[in-house]
């Protein structure tokens, strides 16, 4: 494993593009998402909130909370068609994924289209064919651990992740007050851009569709050029997802507080992701 490096704004700003005079709805990227349920139709609307705010061509929404979804955000599109990333698994229980979406998933995740995997979803990732980033928070990881033969993480985040990374062959974003992301080739950042203000529910469903976002316009780029992402490429897309994240909790909460942190919720940290993608554009 490589020695950590910090992620920051040049560094994120390196991994996010304006649209050029160019550029079409396609060449910006297409998410694919597949998240909630009737349990959890919040953690799809956030995602998809998320996705769009970050800067995407098109979000194609293909989960069970379409009403909710549509609800907050018409320009959704939920016919089935070409994509060039997937999210998926915020706000499902693993436990209770009804068969016909686990097939879904496992069919995204046989394939070659990079995938960003969370939640209910993660343990679907283990032996996944297509190159995938799974966003675990603590107890998650551990799940997953468990799913790959390793024991809980402990204290070491950071290298616990890296081993999850490993036996998993896929890019880790670990969450925490520190995120921790690693790729299969040891590459890893820590990620400390957010604030404390961001514990609270769902900000782990808006984190899913940034990452979606991001991926999935990086995967376009890659397909202009003749190629394809790998699970070492999300790596750098992923703390860039995390940054992006954590600043937005910082604008919202200071938002909130006006001037002052305040307390936030999961749709003001998502509203504030415009003002994070300008603020990481500035360098
Ligand atoms: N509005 C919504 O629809 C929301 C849906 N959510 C979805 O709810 C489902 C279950 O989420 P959770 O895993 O949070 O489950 P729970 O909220 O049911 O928590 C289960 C257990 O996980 C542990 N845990 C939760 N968050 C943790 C963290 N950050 N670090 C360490 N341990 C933690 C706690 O011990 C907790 O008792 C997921 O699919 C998630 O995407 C949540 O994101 C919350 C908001
Ligand atoms: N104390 C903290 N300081 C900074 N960021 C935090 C803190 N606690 C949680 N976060 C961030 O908030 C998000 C929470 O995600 P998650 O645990 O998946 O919540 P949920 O499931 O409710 O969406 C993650 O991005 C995590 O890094």
């Amino acid at each position: 494993m490589g020695e950590p490096v910090t992620w920051t704004a040049t560094d994120a700003a390196a991994h996010l593009h304006a649209p050029t005079a160019g550029d079409d709805k396609y060449s910006r990227g297409v998410v694919g998402v597949q998240t909630g349920s009737a349990q959890y139709p919040g953690a799809a609307v956030l995602g998809v909130e998320a996705a769009w705010r970050t800067g995407i061509g098109m979000v194609r929404y293909l989960g069970a909370a379409r009403e909710p979804v549509m609800a907050r955000r018409p320009e959704t599109v939920t016919a089935d068609g070409r994509v060039q990333a997937w999210l998926m698994g915020s706000g499902m229980d693993a436990a209770a994924l009804p068969p016909a979406v686990a097939d879904d998933l496992r069919a995204a995740l046989a394939g070659t289209l990079p995938a960003v995997v969370d939640a209910g979803a993660l343990e679907l990732a283990v032996g996944a064919a297509a190159p995938v980033v799974v966003t675990p928070h603590a107890r998650e990881h551990d799940v997953l651990r468990k799913a790959l033969g390793l024991e809980p993480a402990g204290a070491g985040r950071v290298a616990a992740a890296h081993e999850t990374a490993a036996a998993l062959g896929g890019a880790v974003l670990l969450k925490g007050a520190e995120t921790i992301v690693t790729t299969p080739s040891g590459w890893t950042a820590r990620v400390d851009a957010g604030t404390p203000w961001l514990a609270t529910a769902g900000t782990g469903d808006v984190l899913g569709g940034v990452l979606g976002a991001v991926v999935a316009g990086a995967q376009a780029r890659a397909e202009a050029e003749g190629e394809t992402l790998g699970a070492d490429d999300l790596g750098p897309l992923a703390a860039t997802a995390a940054w992006v994240h954590g600043r937005a909790g910082v604008i919202a909460a200071l938002r909130a507080g006006a001037g002052m942190p305040g307390p936030i919720t999961a749709l003001d940290v998502a509203l504030a992701l415009p003002e994070a993608v300008a603020a990481a554009s500035r360098h």
